[in-house]
């Protein structure tokens, strides 16, 4: 007996892939999570605030460490110049610049020791792993899904102007100026994703392989949205359990 093997299914056109890929960006992404909704109503309090920032600093570090793996994946001059930008975009050029710097600053206007940040030492084991899944994601996939995965961005731009305006609204003690890291990703982030959006447009040729990028932005999207789940949980138990010395697990001291 001959068994006749289905033919591959056909590739979707340009713009049902942008398209799938778009979808998920808007159905699954942070923006949607109750955390990120009581942040931008303004029902945080302020160690809630510092919580988010100490945590969101930890997954901030990390874009340069990622982007070094999906760097080392590029084979021309021209996308290693390309990529090379957003480590430069969140390392700086020199001491004192970049995202990063920026970041430690916000965190410094919301009241926090830039030493306690850079030591890691408060960040919460949920957000370690989520944040560690999503750099070995990065080191162990094809290019095509390593910057697939980035594609959150797509979205992050109109995030970070509400954040801007809920913050300056509902977070005054927060010093405006802490505010820049925000400011200038707006137009990083919109540049960075119609690059991306361009190159897996391009290399995604088999459906195979458009599916293997959408799903890589579905995981990413898992991951953002693990990294909140985190955060709200240790929210939820600073508020309902009595705080006795090492209840609260390990590395939960924030
Ligand atoms: O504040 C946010 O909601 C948010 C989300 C994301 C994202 O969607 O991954 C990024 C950022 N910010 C960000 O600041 C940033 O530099 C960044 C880089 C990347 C990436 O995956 O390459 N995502 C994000």
């Amino acid at each position: 007996m001959t068994t006749t093997l289905a033919p591959p299914a056909k590739p979707w056109s340009p713009a049902e892939f942008e398209a799938r890929l778009r979808a998920v960006g808007q159905d699954r992404y942070h923006d949607r999570h109750p955390f990120n909704l009581r942040m931008h109503q303004g029902d945080l309090t302020p160690d809630e605030v510092r919580c988010w920032i100490t945590n969101r600093f930890h997954y901030q570090r990390h874009i340069p460490v990622k982007d070094a793996l999906i760097l080392a994946k590029l084979d021309s001059s021209r996308l290693r110049r390309m990529w090379l930008r957003r480590i430069e975009d969140h390392d700086g050029r020199d001491e004192g610049e970049g995202g990063i710097e920026r970041w430690l600053r916000l965190g410094e206007a919301a009241g926090l020791d830039r030493r306690t940040l850079l030591s890691g030492e408060s960040v919460l084991p949920g957000v370690r792993l989520a944040v560690e899944g999503y750099v070995n994601f990065c080191r162990l996939r094809s290019p095509l899904e390593a910057v697939a995965a980035s594609l959150t961005e797509l979205t992050a731009p109109d995030l970070m102007r509400l954040r801007i305006e809920a913050f300056e609204r509902h977070y005054p003690w927060i010093a405006a100026d802490g505010l820049g890291y925000f400011r200038t990703r707006v137009d990083q982030g919109r540049r960075d994703s119609a690059e991306a959006l361009d190159l897996v447009l391009r290399w995604a040729r088999s459906r195979e392989e458009q599916e293997s990028a959408v799903a890589a932005l579905s995981f990413k999207c898992e991951v953002l949205w693990a990294l909140l789940d985190a955060v709200q949980q240790h929210a939820v138990r600073q508020r309902t359990v009595p705080q006795r010395a090492g209840h609260d697990g390990p590395r939960e001291r924030v």
